[in-house]
């Protein structure tokens, strides 16, 4: 365990806090501040990745000692961490927040792995920090399970996002109001160990630009670029605006793969938007199980709305003109960022078309795809079709003699299927159709659909299956869906169950369908 490798890159090359200490204030001219984790009463491993533990080079020996509990729950250093907070700020359901920070997530320092890529490694949950404000620095077990799978899934989806090592009960009792009802419970606490090239969000940027301090912001800008951006080149005027540009792009891509697998972020605010176009923070995040795109999990959420499905693209353009808006005084003119913007518009037109063209299984995208898609999505609206279900199932559509038959076990709802059944039937008309003309040989048809429309996604009422199982003492169905999201394309035989719709039982129960922020 002693042999991996440090360099802590950011610590060492942007300005610290001269302060170490966890009282919570506000911190200028700085975008880290030392802070030790606070040891937690008794650690234990509740699951791991083994992917992440193999390319930090942790043998499954070296996971399963003390020793590895004791480092993730914070009670422990490594040789070569160096703990700290980062400083950010963030718009807040459009709204300017001032800093926030890492309030409950400690940095132990950026790991080289074996694949020579580097790691950030990230507690989510190990206490107090100078950025925590009124709160306690700590995550309960309920959220901590929704992170640490969630960021496996995605990644085994091949959706850009941050990563999880291990998932560690810290044995202590946290106060939370789930529902913000005045009815505050204890619960059981635990922390993740993140891991990412970096954690670095817009609201890095924001931040130091809403306090004037330019210096501040053009060195993280720079930073940034060098560090993670290293294929740019030309002057730095022109490599900040080629950054900017491929942000915008990285962000257009990361838009187009939530829609393409159903997932609601549930908060997309500017500090929860990564630079390097990943999925960072997995709060009160939800996959779509009945076709709708004005869904959102987040109850915080239910009224406004802003973060539903089908806003997240509109959402993330808006986040990134805030980000512009952080870097201008670092540009001449506008234009370098009103051009990076257009990349988004473009980026995000061309990974829709390709999302389209994989999901529907056409060979290339043509005029009037999107419209097709469009009707799709609206009949699996009005039918109440499961949209996993519903799309997996279009690879079984015989064009010859379209049928609802693989639709089956798609519908929620008795009635809704009988009263769409003709306008599903027409739809399928005209997908058979369009494929009559495309190219593509059905089999091969068939096998790029089912690489791209996923057989199994976490379903929100399976997390909280293995929650409450968690809960109870019982950490095994973790690992059992982190083993089932490892290949979430293969049809798993034995495990159809995973695939299924959501029970009737799951449908408005808190966890499965509705997420608090509280966390
Ligand atoms: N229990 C807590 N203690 C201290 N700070 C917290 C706590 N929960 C949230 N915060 C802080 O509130 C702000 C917004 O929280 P948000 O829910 O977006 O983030 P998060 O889930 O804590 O973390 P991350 O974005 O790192 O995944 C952040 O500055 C975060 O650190
Ligand atoms: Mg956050």
């Amino acid at each position: 365990m002693d042999e991996l490798i440090f360099d802590n890159t950011f610590l060492r090359a942007l300005p610290g806090d001269p302060l170490a200490d966890a009282v919570p204030r506000e911190v200028r001219g700085a975008l880290h501040t030392t802070v030790m984790p606070t040891p937690v009463a008794a650690p234990r491993l509740l699951a791991w990745s083994r992917e992440m533990a193999g390319e930090l080079g942790f043998s499954e020996q070296d996971v399963q000692a003390p020793a590895f509990a004791a480092v993730f729950a914070g009670n422990a250093l490594l040789p070569g961490m160096q703990p700290y907070a980062t400083n950010y700020g963030g718009h807040q359901f459009g709204h300017w927040a001032g800093q926030l920070g890492d309030g409950r997530a400690i940095a132990l320092g950026e790991a080289i792995g074996r694949s020579g890529h580097r790691w950030e490694l990230q507690l989510k949950g190990a206490g107090r920090t100078p950025y925590s404000r009124s709160a306690d620095g700590r995550a309960v077990l309920r959220s901590s399970v929704r992170e640490f799978l969630c960021s496996e899934a995605m990644h085994h989806l091949g959706v850009p996002t941050t990563r999880a090592l291990c998932l560690v009960a810290t044995g202590e009792a946290v106060l939370r109001d789930m529902f913000y009802d005045g009815h505050p419970q204890l619960e059981p606490g635990a922390i993740v160990c993140r891991a990412a090239p970096s954690f670095i969000r817009f609201g890095h940027f924001e931040l130091p630009a809403a306090r004037g301090e330019q210096a501040l912001l053009e060195q993280l800008v720079d930073f940034t670029i060098t560090r993670h951006f290293p294929h740019l080149t030309g002057d730095v005027a022109a490599r900040r605006a080629d950054w900017f540009g491929e942000v915008c792009e990285r962000t257009a891509r990361l838009m187009a793969e939530w829609m393409r697998v159903g997932f609601v972020h549930g908060v997309m605010n500017t500090d929860n938007l990564s630079i390097l176009g990943l999925t960072i923070d997995y709060g009160p995040y939800g996959w779509i199980e009945d076709f709708d795109p004005d869904w959102t999990p987040n109850t915080t959420d239910r009224r406004q709305r802003r973060y539903r499905f089908g806003q997240q693209p509109a959402v993330a353009y808006w986040n990134l003109g805030r980000l512009a808006q952080a870097l201008s005084p670092l540009f001449a003119s506008a234009e370098p960022l009103q051009a990076g913007l257009q990349r988004y518009v473009d980026a995000y037109v061309a990974a829709e078309r390709a999302v389209i063209a994989g999901k529907l299984g056409l060979a290339d995208w043509r005029d009037g795809d999107d419209a097709l898609m469009a009707a799709w999505q609206d009949r699996m609206r009005d039918a109440g079709i499961d949209m996993t279900l519903g799309f997996r199932a279009l690879a079984a559509i015989d064009p010859r003699a379209p049928s609802l038959a693989p639709l089956a076990d798609a519908f929620y709802d008795e009635a809704r299927r009988e009263r769409e059944t003709p306008a599903l039937l027409d739809w399928l008309a005209r997908y058979a159709a369009r494929l009559a003309g495309d190219p593509l040989p059905q089999a091969e048809r068939s096998a790029r659909m089912r690489a791209v429309n996923p057989r199994y996604v976490l379903r929100n009422y399976l997390a909280q299956q293995a929650i409450e199982r968690a809960e109870q003492g019982d950490a095994a169905g973790i690992g059992e869906l982190l083993d089932l999201l490892r290949h979430p394309y293969e049809d798993q035989p034995g495990r159809e169950a995973f695939a299924a719709r959501r029970p009737d039982w799951a449908r408005d129960r808190p966890g499965c369908s509705m997420l608090s922020c509280s966390s």
